[in-house]
């Protein structure tokens, strides 16, 4: 294919891209000023006037995750390295929705993995973070498949996952515990199998 037709082809991508977000953007603010109505609320006070579309654009933003992948955000910055030793970066801001009350759950994320053979760019791991905490999820899964993204993209000898995560579900409404935190792991490879690794993850986890 030639440069010209390459450059035209994305183009009709960006264009069809940017349609389809006008589209979400247009139906789901008919939906927001439907919510605000149902509260109670005038929305042609001057103060809601562009809310629908705003909260439109700012629930795209929270589920961005949807629209990429592992593979399009690796862009192939996985290389060849000779380092056996663990892996690991820790607290990773991440920020997420809860699926049962769409309401956002936030927490760090800790990702380990054992290499053997290939290593992983490290900003690429707060990527994967980003692609799957941006929709709406529930913790354990986010631990996962985030644990599987790894794992599927070096092959190494093992993942250590961890989060711990505040859920506004649990802090504004319902029990309403102000200070409650939720921990979830996913163990993968050596991680699962070796005692010694998952307590040297663990040492490295809490090392300051
Ligand atoms: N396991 C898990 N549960 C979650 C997560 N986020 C929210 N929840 C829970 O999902 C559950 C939904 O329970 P329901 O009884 O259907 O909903 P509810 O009446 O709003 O529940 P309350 O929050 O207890 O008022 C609640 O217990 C939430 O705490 C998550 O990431 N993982
Ligand atoms: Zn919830």
């Amino acid at each position: 294919m030639s440069k010209t037709m390459i450059k035209n082809n994305s183009k009709a991508h960006q264009n069809g891209a940017d349609a389809l977000r006008e589209n979400a953007i247009t139906t789901m603010a008919e939906c927001y000023r439907t919510l605000l109505e149902s509260l109670g609320e005038d929305v042609s006070r001057e103060g809601l006037l562009k809310t629908p579309e705003r909260a439109s654009k700012a629930m795209l933003f929270f589920t961005k995750g949807y629209g990429e992948s592992v593979e399009e955000v690796l862009n192939d910055a996985v290389f060849d390295e000779d380092h056996n030793e663990i892996v690991l970066v820790k607290d990773i801001e991440m920020f997420s929705m809860c699926e049962h009350h769409m309401v956002p759950f936030y927490g760090k994320v800790s990702i380990a993995y054992l290499p053997q053979g290939k290593i992983l760019g490290l900003s690429k791991l707060a990527r994967i973070v980003e692609i799957f905490s941006r929709r709406l999820q529930v913790q354990e899964r986010l631990t996962k498949q985030i644990a599987e993204a790894v794992f599927d993209a070096v092959n190494p000898a093992g993942v250590a996952v961890a989060i711990e995560g505040v859920h506004m579900c649990m802090v504004t409404r319902g029990v309403q515990k102000i200070n409650s935190k939720t921990i979830t792991s996913t163990m993968l490879g050596v991680f699962k199998d070796d005692p010694e690794k998952r307590e040297e993850f663990m040492n490295l986890l809490q090392a300051k």
